[in-house]
């Protein structure tokens, strides 16, 4: 990369340096402006052109050394082993329902992947702005997002727009999802071969029915759409997804020729999937690892450190295990990138919303403060309404999600839940519930399926 020359105008307090440099992506410009911020360095760059970046100060250029802007940028663009993403044979035309984090991020991931994108979004302010400036005014700000997509909406899309589609992608919060569902269900045939490729991404358990998503459209939209929806889960933070990090994904479907399809078409370099036939296990996987992101964060929140974490890791995935092999779940799926996988990335980081739910109330933040001003979804929050009576239901141990309720619904002192949690008689360290799958059986038998299928 060269950096030619850095010049400046100056107009009142703005200043503007310009940089002669290559970059040739968009995420490329992304993982700069983040550096720059991280510096607090109040430089606002402008991805222009191909060729030239803009950088827009309020501090005036002479104190920003020249070797300072060439030192972030360069420290920016670390050299990628991974390749640039590959065209697809024959595009596909995907809908995107939900211009969020997450629904913006993969309309992205597939727009950078040479497919036709449409982004509904549910504001005619987001759809406007992204139209003309190619970024999204609320969520992932600083992304300049594939020219590939087109924002619609606020009205849902029709009929025939989305029967003109391949794939329909929700990306829309489980509460919200029964709603948007009912709206469309009469669009999607019976026929497998005349319907879109439909593909969930939400992570959580529905408030007042405790249903998961498959359970959600098959109520909607009948079992033969259900049995044939896919739904992807695992470690994958929207705004690093967007500048092509190495992620990978969970992609399940109790159809496997449509969990293939749908891995065939998010699969990039830099972006894996993995398929597998147990969409109850990844779904429960992807709305229970929600709950113990929320319980790592109170830890740090509280100042615990890196046992208490390491501790609330794998036991929490020893209750996910036990509570989704007693729903009827693989235990084997906890094992893959949508449990352990999302279960690591999500306790770990300030990054995750649910994480930071749990942070702030560990700092004694009352919930409703935090709800109000987070800014985004944090699932964990009402699944861990669902767990609760899944929980009970089951008859089965799971101490950490039950603490969690009883914190987020019950006024439990986050640290009386510590005490008592560590105040636990001893138990065995890993044993599966006795318990035989009961709520999996009944939702096979509501989509026509016999268990062993
Ligand atoms: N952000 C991330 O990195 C990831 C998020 N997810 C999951 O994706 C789902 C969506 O999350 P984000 O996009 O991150 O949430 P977000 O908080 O960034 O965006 C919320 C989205 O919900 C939409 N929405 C709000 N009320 C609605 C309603 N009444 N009807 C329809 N849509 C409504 C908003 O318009 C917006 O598109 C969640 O289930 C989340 O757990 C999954 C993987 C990664
Ligand atoms: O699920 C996620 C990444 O895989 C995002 O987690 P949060 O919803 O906690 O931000």
């Amino acid at each position: 990369m060269l950096i030619a020359r850095i010049s400046n105008n100056t107009s009142r307090s703005l200043h503007t340096i310009s940089i002669h440099t290559r970059l040739e992506n968009s995420s490329k410009f992304t993982r700069i402006q983040s550096r720059f911020q991280h510096r607090r360095l109040s430089v606002y760059p402008k991805y222009n052109a191909l060729s030239k970046l803009l950088l827009r100060t309020t501090t005036s250029p002479s104190q920003i050394s020249t070797s300072t802007i060439m030192s972030t940028i360069e420290r920016s663009s670390p050299p990628s082993p991974i390749s640039p993403p590959t065209p697809p044979e024959h595009p596909s035309k995907v809908l995107v329902l939900g211009a969020g984090n997450f629904g913006s991020c993969l309309a992205d991931h597939l727009g950078d992947s040479h497919h036709e994108v449409y982004l509904w979004a549910r504001e005619a302010a987001i759809v406007k702005h992204f139209n003309e400036h190619h970024r999204n005014p609320k969520y992932l700000k600083h992304h300049h997002f594939s020219r590939n997509i087109t924002a619609v909406g606020p009205e849902l899309p029709d009929a025939e727009f989305i029967q003109n589609m391949d794939v329909v992608l929700f990306a829309i919060p489980t509460q919200f999802l029964r709603e948007t569902l009912k709206k469309m269900h009469f669009h999607f045939t019976k026929n497998l071969e005349s319907r879109p490729l439909l593909i969930f991404v939400n992570k959580g358990i529905e408030v007042g029915t405790h249903a998961l998503t498959l359970e959600i459209i098959a109520d909607t939209c009948g079992p033969d759409v259900a049995k044939a929806a896919t739904f992807i889960s695992g470690p994958s933070f929207a705004k690093e997804v967007v500048q092509r990090q190495p992620t990978s994904v969970s992609v399940a479907s109790l159809t496997e020729s449509e969990a293939d399809r749908a891995a065939l078409l998010f699969h990039q370099p830099h972006f894996r999937c993995y398929t597998g036939n147990d969409p109850i296990g990844l779904e429960l996987s992807g709305a229970l690892k929600n709950v113990y992101a929320i319980a790592a964060g109170a830890a740090d929140g509280l100042g615990f450190e890196n046992n208490t974490r390491a501790m609330l890791i794998t036991r929490g995935l020893a209750e996910m295990t036990r509570i989704g092999t007693a729903y009827g779940a693989s235990p084997l799926t906890f094992l893959g990138l949508a449990g352990i996988g999302d279960l690591f990335l999500t306790c770990n980081s300030p990054n995750s919303r649910n994480y930071t739910v749990g942070y702030r109330l560990g700092k004694g933040e009352p919930l409703d403060m935090i709800t109000k001003t987070l800014g985004s979804v944090a699932e964990g929050v009402s699944t861990a309404k669902g767990v609760k009576i899944i929980v009970d239901e089951l008859g089965i141990q799971a101490p950490i999600a039950t603490f969690i309720y009883e914190v987020l619904y019950e006024g439990k002192d986050v640290l009386v839940a510590v005490r008592e949690l560590m105040e636990l008689p001893p138990s065995r360290e890993l044993d599966l519930s006795p318990t035989t799958g009961a709520p999996a059986r009944k939702l096979m038998e509501k989509l026509g399926l016999d268990s062993t299928n």
